[in-house]
């Protein structure tokens, strides 16, 4: 497949060669529709593209790539439920979690929707039960606080979408994410809250991931010591594919909440991972967020490749990281309840392709995923907007807006959207020496001056954006933009020929952390073989801690 991509890579390389001398500037002042050729509607939401170093041709030549990856082939093996995540020998089917039409998928022979809709039923109950107060903790009180403890895609998912959809919390509880293994997170978490109204949510996929644990039981431990040991199953559910993990931690599996091994860490918020945002934000919108999801998934099969909002995100990147050597793309939402998203996406992108041998178990050829990275705006104006500018590194970038916000509060969204419209305008437009040295001029300064300070003025412009613009973040509208980048991601794997769906580079740190725990522990001495660095750590970890 790789080598069959290579004539095509080299048509690109001759069309990035070509565009060299034709800054977007200039092919803006080219053809009047280029808005209108470069970008796609999908319902009220909308991708311009048309920011970006690409003309008809290029365009034209990375469908093309797409084609000869097999991107259309391998999406449908995906959908049907082939084993294309082959390391693992597993189907990848998130998007059956979210198959509201509710058309067979069938798995080893076995339709699985009758089971996925069977755990949403017991989701709706449960969500919609501690949201009224039917389901109370062991005192009879209602809950007013829900502690989710996992890590990863048991976390990240979650807490991005709770604090995306906070408009819809209503009367619910307040939902608190502890992830990590440092004791301070869940000291700092459980500080504020009182037992007696507290409910955990232990979500692990595998139930056996360390920091996920070792939380769950300083959780029991907190409930136990303040409530007793009777009181600690009213206090706890779990969501895992693990079943019997769940019951041999002591949990009582009629609190579980079950998925499956198609499901993906990083792909699981639509599943009884999602069961905190059920929580948060009610069934109904968890039921909008999946439906959105759907909508996208629907798209990503039907449209034609050249309107296919995934094909078109993840063919650009792949121009630009393979073709141009651009190394990271950041994600800048104009939206401040998207604050999470860019961490969410650095799971789902970089742990999905960041990997550096394909299916076959051969070297990729060229590079693969690249660093995924951002923060909302405008906050990341006034930090990291200068390199983006002016920096020597070209960073592609997607800035994300809502034409309506949840709340009309003086002219804050005009503001808000007069900067992200300006940013993507003045990336691509730049300020040559030239116009500085005018502008410079016009204020009055003397002609050293302009001399000295048109240089730092000007802007290199021709740094490429994609702007998606949508109505309102509501549930359907996050459940389409996480589709979105999940399809990207599956697109953009495929031309790489990795496999997006294991993640074998997270186990060698695992490994050697569970070897050097007793060591710390002052319970064995490091290894005669261990690495002088290591050894030299240890060492002055245990001196400090004698002081
Ligand atoms: O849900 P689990 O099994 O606790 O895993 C948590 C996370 O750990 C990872 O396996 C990486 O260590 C992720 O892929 C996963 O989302």
């Amino acid at each position: 497949m790789v080598a069959e991509l290579d004539p095509i890579f080299k048509r690109l390389e001759a069309k990035k060669a070509e565009l060299a001398d034709r800054p977007m500037r200039k092919l803006f002042a080219e053809d009047a529709g280029r808005f209108d050729r470069f970008s796609v509607r999908l319902d009220d939401m909308l991708l311009d593209f048309s920011k970006n170093r690409l003309d008809k041709d290029a365009f034209a030549t990375l469908i093309e790539l797409a084609k000869a990856a097999g991107v259309a082939e391998r999406r449908d093996a995906m959908f049907s439920g082939a084993i294309i995540n082959s390391t693992e020998k597993r189907a990848v089917l998130h998007t059956a979690l979210r198959n509201r039409a509710n058309t067979p998928v069938i798995v080893d022979g076995k339709d699985v929707m009758p089971d996925v809709n069977e755990v949403l039923g017991r989701i709706r109950d449960f969500a919609e039960g501690i949201r009224s107060g039917k389901i109370a903790s062991s005192t009879g009180a209602k809950f007013t606080d829900v502690v989710n403890i996992g890590i990863g895609g048991s976390d990240l998912g979650p807490a991005m979408a709770t604090i995306a959809l906070s408009p819809y919390w209503g009367n619910g509880p307040r939902l608190h994410y502890v992830s990590n293994v440092d004791g301070a997170h869940i000291a700092d978490t459980l500080a504020g809250l009182d037992p007696k109204t507290t409910l955990f949510v232990v979500a692990s996929k595998t139930f056996t991931t360390s920091e996920t644990m070792t939380n769950a039981g300083t959780a029991r431990e907190w409930i136990k010591q303040h409530l007793g040991e009777a009181a600690v199953g009213a206090h706890f559910c779990a969501v895992s594919t693990a079943l019997d993990k769940v019951a041999a931690f002591g949990m009582d599996v009629k609190r579980a909440f079950g998925f499956w091994d198609w499901v993906g860490g990083r792909y699981s918020v639509w599943s009884a991972i999602g069961l905190p945002v059920a929580i948060a934000v009610g069934f109904d919108n968890f039921v909008a967020f999946l439906s959105g999801a759907h909508e996208v998934d629907n798209h990503f099969r039907t449209a034609p490749l050249e309107k296919n909002i995934p094909v078109i995100l993840g063919l650009l990147g792949v121009w630009y990281r393979n073709v141009w050597g651009f190394s990271t793309h950041a994600v800048l939402p104009y939206d401040q309840r998207l604050s999470r998203f860019a961490a969410y996406l650095q799971q789902l992108d970089m742990e999905s392709n960041g990997k550096g041998v394909r299916t076959d178990g051969t070297p990729v050829p060229r590079a693969s995923g690249p660093i995924v990275w951002g923060e909302p705006g405008t906050n990341g104006q006034h930090a990291f907007y200068q390199l983006i500018h002016q920096g020597t590194d070209i960073i592609p970038a997607d800035f994300l807006a809502a034409a309506v916000p949840h709340e009309q509060v003086g002219d804050h969204h005009a503001k808000l959207l007069s900067n992200v419209l300006a940013q993507t305008e003045a990336l691509m437009l730049g300020k040559t020496v030239e116009e500085a040295a005018a502008e410079l001029k016009k204020a009055g300064k003397s002609d050293a001056d302009v001399a000295a300070l048109a240089p730092h003025k000007a802007f290199p412009g021709n740094r490429p954006t994609n702007t998606i613009l949508y109505r309102t973040l509501d549930p359907k509208t996050l459940g389409r933009l996480i589709a979105i980048y999940e399809h990207k991601v599956f697109v953009q794997g495929t031309i790489w020929g990795v496999n997006s769906y294991d993640q074998w580079g997270v186990e060698l740190g695992k490994e050697l952390a569970n070897r050097l725990l007793p060591v710390l522990k002052g319970e064995a001495e490091p290894a005669a073989s261990q690495d002088a660095s290591t050894k030299g750590l240890v060492a002055a970890i245990k001196a400090l801690q004698k002081d």
